[in-house]
């Protein structure tokens, strides 16, 4: 079974679905025809369209996953943990999830989040996926693995063993490897970006070595990729739709995961997924296409003027206008690709560069050579402490006891129509989970689209469509508390200042914007979570 594409309520006229067929789109896309996307966009779209491949050209990697998973299960060595940002860590997320096979993901800089993932070290494997080999994150958690097998007992070269990594050749990533004596090193092929490898190594090396069948994920793939040629292949379809979307003023795009696919598994996580592809695919030049991940398919804000409900699995949406898309994970890794280029070339952008992702990483570093600047809270109300900019806290009375809700109020009437607020939350994924149903929580109180992301995981996603795309949008930034720190070994600074100084340097960027922005820091953050989710109740 390839992928099925239905659409619901919404017109899909020849002028976006024409030019596609007749300047004959799909067989030029998979014959990897870099002009596409225009002449500016050339050079980057001619190393970047490998992942058409790679149904076919990852299918080595399978019998090697098998006897490595082998090796290391026998050894008494069953716990993976995956380090990686961004496209290298949300393909196996799902992967995983929807296998039903444990993968534990560290994608973060919060320092609880990083000790707790640091358990049962006599049982663990860590993965260390990066593309670049120089993302700070990946960087900073593989040093702090390092430290803590050596504080462990183990020695240089059982510590070692205990790595695996995935990197572009020749990246600094590839060469510390050497250095380390990683247990094995998968060199990915260049010509794939991050968010378009859910099916190269980046996608499969964590995912079968925590023990998710990753030949049946390609075979998935490869059902569908012997119709991308095709014109209407249900992948030109999706693309087709989600740019009659954008051109109908439906530029957000609500994903929900439907019920199971038939005899399969209902695909867990596919929405953050699907977010980063496209979000820092299509958010760029004052334009593109915002994801909204919901909870479920009639979770608030899976309407609305502005929006398009996508429904990733079986059994038809019940809103309209709506796109239901089922079919395997490994079809629905590939056809979304697919599709988000399609969709870029409609909305006339670059789909395989992310011009705006750098700036808050700079402002990071600023601040970590600078020193976190000294903020005074405009208020500390029980335990939250309010800071503003872009004028949001003008004329909110923040010394009444519901101070916080009227400085959400303010933020709220700041979104502009046909804006987005987004929460962006500095915190522990485990530990503060229940920072999520603030997302649901605030969609309630708003006409607007409402995103949730995860501090910093969402700068390598959401992030670049914040910057890039059109300047609508308005910000409630979460931080808290640190209760237990760890340096990161051989930097000039801990965890819990590298997340405070990636928080900063976003403010900064988004402020460089004048954008409104609400920034609630958590001084004790389950009473301050419980505070802020009874405020919105
Ligand atoms: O795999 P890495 O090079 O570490 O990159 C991880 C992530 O970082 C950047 O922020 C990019 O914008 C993302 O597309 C990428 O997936």
């Amino acid at each position: 079974m390839s992928l099925s594409v239905s659409v619901h309520g919404l017109d899909v006229p020849d002028t976006v679905r024409g030019p596609l067929t007749e300047d004959d789109v799909p067989a030029r896309l998979v014959a990897k025809d870099a002009t596409l996307w225009g002449p500016e966009a050339e050079s980057e779209s001619a190393i970047r369209l490998g992942w058409l491949d790679l149904p076919a050209t990852s299918r080595e990697l399978v019998s090697r996953l098998a006897d490595l998973r082998a090796e290391l299960v026998g050894e008494g060595l069953d716990r993976i943990v995956l380090c990686g940002m961004g496209g290298s860590s949300l393909a196996p997320e799902v992967i995983c999830r929807t296998a039903g096979v444990p993968l534990v993901v560290l994608d973060t800089t919060d320092p609880g989040q990083v000790l707790a993932a640091m358990d049962d070290l006599d049982r663990t494997v860590v993965v260390v996926s990066s593309k670049s080999g120089g993302t700070v994150e990946t960087d900073s958690q593989r040093r702090a693995f390092i430290q803590a097998f050596a504080d462990a007992g183990l020695d240089e070269k059982e510590i070692g063993r205990r790595f695996v990594v995935v990197t572009d050749p020749g990246s600094p990533l590839s060469e510390t490897t050497a250095a380390m004596g990683a247990r094995a090193v998968f060199l990915a092929d260049p010509n794939v970006g991050g968010r378009y490898s859910a099916l190269s190594a980046f996608g499969l090396v964590p995912s079968a070595l925590a023990g998710a069948d990753v030949g049946a994920l390609l075979a998935e793939a490869e059902d569908l990729a012997v119709q991308l040629a095709e014109p209407d292949n249900p992948a030109l379809q999706l693309g087709t739709v989600l740019g009659a979307a954008f051109r109908a003023g439906r530029d957000k795009l609500a994903l929900a995961v439907g019920g199971s696919q038939g005899s399969g598994p209902q695909l867990q996580g596919f929405g953050d997924w699907a977010e980063q592809l496209i979000a820092e695919s299509t958010g760029k030049e004052g334009r593109g296409i915002l994801p909204v991940v919901l909870e479920s398919v009639d979770a608030p804000g899976a309407s609305g003027p502005d929006v398009l409900l996508g429904v990733v699995g079986s059994g038809a949406p019940a809103l309209e206008p709506s796109v239901g898309v089922s079919g395997p994970l490994g079809a629905q890794f590939l056809g979304w690709e697919y599709a988000t280029a399609v969709a870029g070339r409609v909305l006339g952008i670059n789909p395989f560069d992310q011009p705006n992702v750098t700036e808050s990483k700079e402002n990071t570093q600023r601040i970590l050579g600078e020193g976190l600047p000294e903020e005074r809270p405009a208020a500390t109300i029980g335990a939250i402490e309010v800071y503003g900019s872009g004028g949001v806290l003008d004329g909110v009375d923040l010394s009444s006891h519901d101070g916080v809700s009227l400085a959400i109020d303010a933020l709220l009437a700041s979104i502009p129509p046909r804006g987005y607020l987004a929460v962006m939350a500095y915190l522990d994924r485990q530990k503060d989970a229940s920072a999520e149903g603030l997302r649901a929580a605030l969609a309630r109180r708003s006409d607007h689209a409402v995103t949730f992301g995860w501090g910093p995981r969402f700068l390598h996603s959401t992030g670049q469509y914040h910057k890039g795309g059109p300047q609508v949008g308005a910000f409630l930034q979460l931080t808290g508390v640190v209760a237990e720190d760890l340096q990161v070994p051989d930097q000039p600074y801990s965890f819990g200042t590298l997340q405070a100084a990636q928080a900063g340097g976003d403010r900064k960027a988004l402020a460089d914007r004048q954008r409104p922005l609400l920034h609630l820091h958590l001084t004790d953050r389950a009473a301050g979570l419980d505070q802020l989710l009874a405020t919105l109740s």
